[in-house]
């Protein structure tokens, strides 16, 4: 258990269920997952990079003041992966950090765009983070698979290096199952981009892509409408639309949730006002996920703690929480049914304790 994440208002005896459930994770970003460590040691190897080496100095480096200014400091982090080497070793590493958590299955959204346009070869980066996911399920049984997002900001010139990345047989990586944007949306329109998820869809990608983190819901309904989106990621504004909810929830499609991200980049002013209830109370599939966890002092396991507090869980159901994640992951029959009955064993057990 990390001491400076036992949120004092859950019982100490759930925190240690959180910490040993096992757990699937459907939102969080590759170079958004780079520990203190990795970062520092990067940040050590390019003293150009204006990102602090000592780890008690990043903690105020990633304190953010609103959604562009967390933006800005991603980019900067992003600007320390410069080879294939940084790139094995940070994908390597996120995997270590979710087996200690007990993560079996992550879909971990990769920005190729921001590494090929830094120049690091195409090729040499989809070994690295092919190289990375084999050593991790062989070493730590945690399963990768990959969405490959693109930075909406960066405009349409990235909307078309990712669909080629994602679809060209010859460069497309076997661990990828989806297709997303990132990025702000004020003055992103989602529908813009339908010509490359409808490209994406074709060639047998999943549709997940960010809407209603930072706008309206309206943001959400182009999302489904235009980019035919199978999961949305974040979906907070949804809230402020009943019809919108009720549409979530009758079609099943879920909503990955990150309380604590949405605090750390100011979309949501307190965990207290965090929409979160609202879709449970409407039926919506929630699913709890931690985005960037180092960069908002978070990791997976305090996020379920979170979610805990906020919808007054107990340890049932916490294990339902999990199988929400299970239940919306792109992970093939036979493997959503080893983590669900993982989740029912070991629940039992602790409660038979
Ligand atoms: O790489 C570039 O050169 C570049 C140029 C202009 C704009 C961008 C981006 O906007 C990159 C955004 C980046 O942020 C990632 N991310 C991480 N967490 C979140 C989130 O909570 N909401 C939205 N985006 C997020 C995203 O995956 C992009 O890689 C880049
Ligand atoms: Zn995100």
């Amino acid at each position: 258990m990390t001491e400076h994440l036992v949120d004092p208002d859950v019982p100490r005896d759930l925190h240690a269920f959180i910490a040993g459930l096992p757990k699937a994770e459907l939102h969080v970003h590759h170079v958004g997952s780079a520990s203190p460590r990795i970062v520092s040691e990067l940040a050590a190897r390019h003293p150009d990079s204006k990102v602090p080496t000592d780890p008690e100095a990043l903690v105020d480096f990633f304190t953010f003041t609103d959604f562009a200014h967390f933006i800005d400091v991603y980019l900067s982090v992003v600007d320390l992966i410069r080879t294939p080497e940084d790139v094995r070793l940070l994908t390597y590493e996120v995997a270590r950090d979710m087996a200690r958590q007990q993560v079996r299955y992550a879909e971990l959204t990769i920005t190729p765009f921001s590494s090929t346009r830094r120049g690091i070869d195409e090729g040499a980066f989809m070994d690295a983070i092919e190289d990375a996911r084999k050593a991790a399920e062989a070493e730590f049984g945690t399963v990768l698979r990959w969405c490959f997002d693109i930075p909406g900001e960066a405009g349409l010139e990235s909307a078309e290096e990712t669909v080629r990345l994602a679809t060209d047989d010859r460069v497309r990586p076997e661990g990828l199952v989806s297709f997303g944007l990132g990025g702000p949306e004020i003055g992103v329109g989602r529908p813009q981009f339908k010509p490359y998820f409808d490209q994406a869809i074709a060639a047998g990608l999943h549709s997940v892509p960010h809407a209603g983190e930072t706008t309206g819901p309206q943001t959400v309904w182009d999302a489904l409408t235009d980019l035919r989106a199978e999961r949305i990621g974040h979906g907070t504004s949804s809230a402020r639309d009943p019809r919108l909810l009720a549409h979530l929830a009758e079609r099943r499609i879920p909503l990955e949730v990150c309380p604590t991200s949405n605090i750390a980049t100011r979309a949501v002013r307190s965990l207290d006002e965090h929409p979160i209830k609202e879709f449970t109370r409407a039926g919506v599939l929630v699913t709890i996920n931690s985005d960037d966890p180092p960069m908002f002092g978070t990791d997976l396991n305090n996020e379920y703690a979170v979610a805990a507090r906020l919808l007054g869980l107990d340890e049932r159901g916490l294990a339902d929480l999990a199988k929400n994640a299970v239940e919306a992951s792109f992970l093939d029959a036979p493997g959503k049914t080893r983590i669900r009955d993982e989740i029912d064993a070991y629940t039992a057990k602790w409660l038979a304790a």
